[in-house]
């Protein structure tokens, strides 16, 4: 239990008797894998990924399935979820196991392999070690072989974020183990991405060896968001929520391609916002304090991981907005301002063209906006700029950036 989330009172006034706001603060960690009765709005989900894992059940082979779907859309929760049934599920004498990979963490087949030994393999039913790292992938594959055949009927593995794994031959080896005869174990691989293209960019050898069904999870809409909140709403103390605290969490949410992570980081955020602030109850302002919040991390993140050529026409922009009771410039005045940033720090100079393009990536983005005008028949059309963001805020995010710091020290 986290101190915060204690609510039991402490003799010691140094201290204070109890959290204000939260009395069990974990349910709304990132990590916190809800159990079966938080689960909202999945059922159908939960239902076909069930189907296709049936066979383990009694015994036969599960089939593999590939999940798609975006970021926060219950795809890892609900095949944890489903895996862990089918595994307590199991007739009398069908022995099955579970593992869970993240193929962002171990993303070579050697460590992917290493892993899935280390977690399945039971050293007091099996009597092999797995050392965590010395060898070949080779040999990992068959110590994995052994640890199976010495326990399960079959195995269910999820492989989480799979388009982040450096190659393929995991999936196709442990496709093709049972029919290659490495083993007696059959294997279901559960397969999750959130890149629709993904089986379409695998070579035909591994596509023909993982014969799957696909599944697809659609983005939570306010209403289930609103759920999946309420259904934690334990994680607060008694009435210490405003009633539009979750409606207003849900509609942020929702408008993020129906995030359930964003909606529980909101959530959370905005009764650290509350406590902070001294207040007795969570409330509209604290959300909204929270979203700004929120906004402001994304945006960062998006600037840092920008190239250094976009970074240094968003300096240009941020410069004339710093220095300028106006927000919005034609995009000629931003480029004089680019060029002249680039010479200071002895960059190439890209043509109009192409620093027209960057801005418009920009704006694609969300970090600038775009205007047209007409300045009437002579005139023609002109583009104006202006950052949706504060541009202090920008300013200070691009000379992050030790190449872009430079010029700070003109
Ligand atoms: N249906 C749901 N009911 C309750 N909580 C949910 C539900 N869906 C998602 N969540 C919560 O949101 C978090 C994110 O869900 P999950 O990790 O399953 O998403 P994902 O689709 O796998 O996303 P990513 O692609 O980013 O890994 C979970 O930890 C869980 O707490």
């Amino acid at each position: 239990m986290t101190p915060d989330s204690s609510s039991s009172s402490v003799d010691d006034p140094l201290f204070d008797s109890g959290h204000r706001i939260f009395s069990n603060k974990d349910l709304l960690k990132i990590g916190h894998v809800p159990e079966a009765d938080r689960i909202v709005g999945r059922d159908e989900e939960i239902a076909k990924l069930a189907k296709r894992l049936n066979g383990a059940v009694h015994g036969y082979s599960p089939e593999n399935v590939m999940i798609y779907g975006k970021t926060g859309a219950g795809k890892s929760l609900v095949s944890r979820h489903v895996s862990q049934r089918a595994q307590n599920a199991a007739e009398a004498g069908v022995s099955i196991g579970t593992a869970y990979i993240d193929c962002a963490e171990d993303n070579t087949e050697t460590q992917a392999v290493s892993s899935l030994a280390a977690k399945l393999n039971d050293e007091s039913i099996t009597d092999i070690t797995v050392p965590h790292t010395g060898l070949s992938t080779s040999k990992y594959y068959k110590l994995l072989w052994k640890t199976l055949d010495a326990q399960f009927d079959s195995v269910i593995i999820i492989l989480d974020e799979i388009d982040l794994m450096n190659d393929d031959s995991v999936l196709m080896k442990l496709s093709r183990a049972e029919e290659a005869g490495k083993i007696d174990c059959s294997i279901g691989i559960i397969a999750i991405s959130n890149k629709i293209q993904y089986i379409d960019k695998l070579n035909e050898r591994v596509r023909s060896s993982f014969q799957h069904k696909e599944l697809f999870f659609k983005p939570y809409d306010a209403n289930q968001l609103r759920e999946i909140m309420a259904n934690r709403e334990d994680a607060f103390r008694d009435g210490v929520l405003s009633e539009d605290v979750i409606p207003l969490s849900a509609a942020f949410a929702a408008q993020e391609h129906g995030d359930a992570r964003k909606a529980i980081d909101i959530l959370r955020h905005a009764g650290e916002v509350a406590y902070e602030d001294g207040a007795a109850k969570v409330q509209e302002k604290h959300v909204r304090q929270a979203q700004q919040h929120a906004e402001k991390d994304r945006f960062r993140e998006l600037v840092n991981g920008a190239p250094t050529q976009a970074k240094a026409a968003l300096l240009a922009l941020t410069e004339l907005s710093v220095n300028s009771d106006d927000d919005a410039f034609l995009t000629s005045r931003v480029y004089d301002q680019y060029e002249r940033i680039c010479e200071h720090l002895e960059m190439d100079i890209l043509s109009v063209r192409r620093f027209r393009d960057i801005l418009k990536e920009q704006a694609f983005l969300g970090v600038v906006e775009i205007e047209k005008i007409n300045k009437g028949s002579a005139g023609g059309i002109h583009l104006q700029n202006r950052l949706i963001e504060d541009p202090h805020v920008v300013r200070e995010t691009i000379l992050e950036d030790s190449w872009m710091r430079d010029w700070a020290a003109e």
